[in-house]
């Protein structure tokens, strides 16, 4: 163990210090002000990571005991701000955002944000302040360890830590009974190293999804691989049918805050073409095709077939609507950006990186709007954007991932 004094925070739910021999030294369940007893996990020739497990001298204001031991130092991933008190984490998060998008956007990016009077800020969900933020994940995914019990892997490695509890998960996945020893005994039976995901819709049973199987809440074969969404959006109910296995957002408020915010963000008049990318199982297509009314259009594309599939059977009732399946590289966006009035992209962590950036900036969008699963990737995309011409009008950052380092932004550019 060394002992490193932590004075700022990092990218990755990290405090970040200096080693005694000058290494920059990236560190887990640290807190910037706190000198700590880090065991190295990782030790690189200009710098080392390493997990927290002792504070020497006083702690932050901010540190609480990790309320879910086993995803602390050591531990599983899934809780990397669990040592940070609740009210705090959205404060974190935006030293993190307003951070990077100085170091990654540049200075010209932050002068850009503040020439449009923005301020970078992380917000919270109001209703997880009554649970700390725990106990809001719909989706989690598990792996059977050596004797079959599930639980997550070890950060940073493949060996898997059977777990007890789920303190992140909707409750209504502990009462799965699919935890600890006790599971077999309630008729689970799971393989050493099987994959499993256990999902909690808003508008249908829960379920277990092990290899290919969807199974119900009694470990029976489930009538159908799908479950059930709905998102209430200015004053309409949506109803998805989506894969048991297949991306749907994770956080139980996710589904409805980030659509309403692309649809604000989006500002969609009567007529308008827009074009969606990496549109999923079509969560924002619905409420984009009412915004089109009847001579408008969406089209939809998205890489995964199956995800598509069910985006047609959920565009069912909205003929304005169409989904594809494509591969979004920036000759698709140059090409599918003419003539288009609203560009949407919902990209995975990678983003839309800088030729798809460029592209998207390009494209004959009065408006474009961003969404972003990581804030480096964010950053350079709207940097490359700005730098071709855009203007930010909004920067929305939701805390989507409480008690996790992550946080999600949506941008508007016009
Ligand atoms: C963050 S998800 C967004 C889905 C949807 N907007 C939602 O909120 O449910 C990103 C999507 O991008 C798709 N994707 C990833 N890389 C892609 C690519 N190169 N071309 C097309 N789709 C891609 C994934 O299959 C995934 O559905």
């Amino acid at each position: 163990m060394i002992e490193v004094e932590l004075t700022d925070i990092g990218h990755g739910g990290v405090a970040v210090g200096r080693a005694p021999d000058g290494r920059a030294a990236m560190v887990r369940f640290g807190l910037p002000g706190e000198t700590v007893k880090v065991n190295v996990t990782e030790d690189k020739k200009r710098y080392l990571k390493g997990d927290a497990y002792e504070v020497v001298g006083e702690p932050s204001v901010h540190r609480i005991a990790h309320p879910w031991p086993e995803a602390g130092p050591g531990g599983v991933g899934g809780a990397d701000l669990g040592h940070v008190e609740f009210s705090w984490q959205t404060e974190w998060k935006t030293r993190v955002l307003q951070s990077q998008i100085r170091r990654i956007g540049g200075e010209e990016l932050a002068e850009h944000l503040r020439s449009q009077g923005i301020e970078p800020r992380v917000r919270g969900f109001e209703q997880d302040a009554q649970t700390n933020g725990w106990h809001t994940r719909t989706r989690v995914d598990l792996t059977a360890d050596g004797c079959g019990r599930l639980g997550m892997y070890r950060e940073g490695t493949h060996d898997v830590i059977a777990l007890e509890r789920l303190p992140i998960a909707d409750p209504r996945i502990e009462e799965l009974g699919i935890l600890g020893r006790g599971a077999a005994g309630r008729g689970w039976d799971f393989g050493p190293g099987t994959r499993v995901k256990a999902v909690a819709p808003s508008a249908s049973e829960p379920v277990v999804v092990v290899g290919r199987q969807v199974l119900d809440a009694h470990g029976e074969p489930a009538e159908t691989p799908f479950v059930h969404e709905r998102v209430s959006l200015a004053g309409r109910e949506y109803d998805y049918r989506v894969r048991a296995d297949g991306f749907w957002q994770i956080h139980r408020e996710a589904a409805t805050a980030i659509s309403a915010l692309v649809l604000e963000a989006a500002d969609v008049h009567s007529g308008d073409h827009v074009l969606e990318l990496y549109s999923g199982a079509g969560l924002f297509t619905l409420s984009l095709s009412t915004a089109v009314g009847d001579n408008g259009t969406v089209r939809a594309i998205e890489g995964n077939r199956l995800a598509v599939e069910t985006a047609r059977a959920n565009l069912r009732d909205y003929p304005r609507a169409r989904a594809r399946t494509g591969k979004i590289t920036p000759r698709m966006i140059e090409r599918e950006g003419y003539g288009t009035d609203v560009l949407i992209a919902d990209p995975p962590r990678t983003g839309l990186k800088i030729e798809g950036a460029r592209a998207a900036a390009q494209s004959d969008a009065r408006r474009i709007v961003l969404v972003s699963c990581d804030v480096a990737a964010m950053a350079r995309d709207v940097a490359a954007m700005v730098a071709a011409g855009r203007r930010v009008l909004a920067l929305d950052s939701l805390d989507m991932f409480p008690n996790t380092s992550h946080f999600e932004v949506v941008t508007t550019l016009a």
